[in-house]
């Protein structure tokens, strides 16, 4: 890295400081490892920052995002701040701020079945197999979240609620390029998801990226409508490669993705725009249910540390250190209640980051 970087870290709420730290413990076992220096520096965001700012995104918070080189987020939400109005919620006024100012329109969700683990998957063996390494390309600052008009009006048995689902050529083309472009490092194949049998925003959706492959002769598309693909992945992951999704769609899949290799614990993720500016981020939230407790998996907060390495500071050597210290980790048998075959076996949060960070090193 030719200077010194400086990261936004957002903690936020439930889960999400107890990972942090962890993966911050595992960014200074790399520093010292191979000679770098992260300048970073905490900000308050989501539920804790409503409760000490009265807002899930101070000001503050988000001149120290705009002042850094990318975010490195946990989770924000919970059931504290649940009955607030909903644009006021965490999720609504952080995240999809976040998400929308720096324009992280790419949102990659890498689920990979660590060969120990596959016990840990509930698919039935013959199913997992040696392991699958689907990766999901999510659109994330368009469709259903962000489409006006958005609202509630009239009241009674009339009163209405609505969403609006909407895409721009632009849009589209944007991330099926991207899903393209990385489909070539990999196994060359596309798998395109949306409803064109009933929403006229997926009809336009397929029609688009089937314009963008003609660009990509090398990649093998094929598309499938959502309820379909949801069936598949369950039934032979092993079909898949890239999957290319809308916004709702890429959410709803990569938490299934996630849990079918073993955990929503060790999913990572990283939200890019343009300039690969970044934000980092375990796909899953803040588990109110094991919040406090110790016991939250810290790898999906680690391995989106890993991420921001590869992806916005280009330390492919450091990024992958922290991956093979994760695969090292998991081979030794230091596991989280949440993936550990035996409870009473299972490691803390904080083990197992110092496990992991113990194990970075540099290429033997
Ligand atoms: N990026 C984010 O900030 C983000 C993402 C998803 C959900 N949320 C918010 O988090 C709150 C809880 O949402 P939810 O319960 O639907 O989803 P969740 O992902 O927080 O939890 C779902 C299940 O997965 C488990 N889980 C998640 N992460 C884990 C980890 N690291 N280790 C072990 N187990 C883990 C939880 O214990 C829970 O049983 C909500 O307020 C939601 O809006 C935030
Ligand atoms: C918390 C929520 C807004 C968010 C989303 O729906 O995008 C989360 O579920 C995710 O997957 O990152
Ligand atoms: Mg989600």
């Amino acid at each position: 890295m030719d200077r010194e970087k400086r990261v936004a870290v957002l903690a936020g709420d439930g889960i999400g400081p107890e990972v942090m730290a962890e993966a911050l413990k595992v960014l200074q076992a790399a520093e010292a490892v191979f000679g770098f220096r992260l300048q970073c520096e905490q900000g308050d965001v989501g539920g804790c920052a409503i409760d000490r700012h009265g807002h899930a995104l101070p000001a503050g918070t988000l001149s120290l995002c705009e002042a850094s080189d990318a975010i490195l987020f946990g989770s924000v939400g919970g059931p504290k701040w649940e009955s607030l109005p909903p644009e006021q919620q965490p999720e609504r006024a952080a995240l999809l701020p976040l998400r929308k100012r720096f324009d992280l329109f790419c949102n990659l969700r890498p689920s990979r079945v660590f060969p120990p683990l596959a016990g840990a998957s509930p698919l039935r063996s013959d199913i997992v197999g040696d392991g699958f390494d689907i990766l999901c390309v999510r659109e994330l600052t368009s469709g259903i979240y962000f489409g006006r008009p958005k609202g509630r009006e009239g009241e009674g048995a009339d009163e209405r609620a609505f969403d609006t689902m909407c895409y721009r050529r632009k849009e589209i083309e944007r991330i099926a390029r991207k899903a393209f472009e990385i489909a070539r490092l990999r196994k060359k194949r596309v798998t395109s998801i949306d409803k064109a049998n009933v929403l006229t925003t997926m009809v336009f959706w397929r029609q688009v990226v089937n314009e963008v492959s003609r660009d990509y002769p090398d990649v093998q598309l094929n598309h499938m409508y959502i309820d379909n693909a949801s069936m598949q992945l369950l039934r032979d992951p092993h079909q898949f490669d890239v999957l290319l999704c809308g916004n709702m769609f890429g959410d709803i899949l990569s938490d299934q993705c996630a849990m079918m290799t073993g955990s929503m614990g060790l999913l990572a993720s990283a939200s890019l725009n343009e300039t690969n500016f970044g934000l980092y981020e375990p796909a899953g939230g803040s588990a109110p249910d094991i919040a406090g407790k110790g016991i939250a998996n810290p790898i999906a907060q680690i391995l989106s540390a890993a991420m921001m390495l590869r992806h916005s500071f280009g330390h492919e050597a450091a990024a992958r250190a922290i991956e093979r210290a994760v695969e090292e980790t998991i081979a030794a048998g230091v596991l989280t209640r949440d993936i550990a075959r035996d409870p009473a076996q299972a490691v803390g949060t904080a083990q197992m980051g110092d496990a992991v960070a113990s194990r970075v090193r540099a290429d033997d």
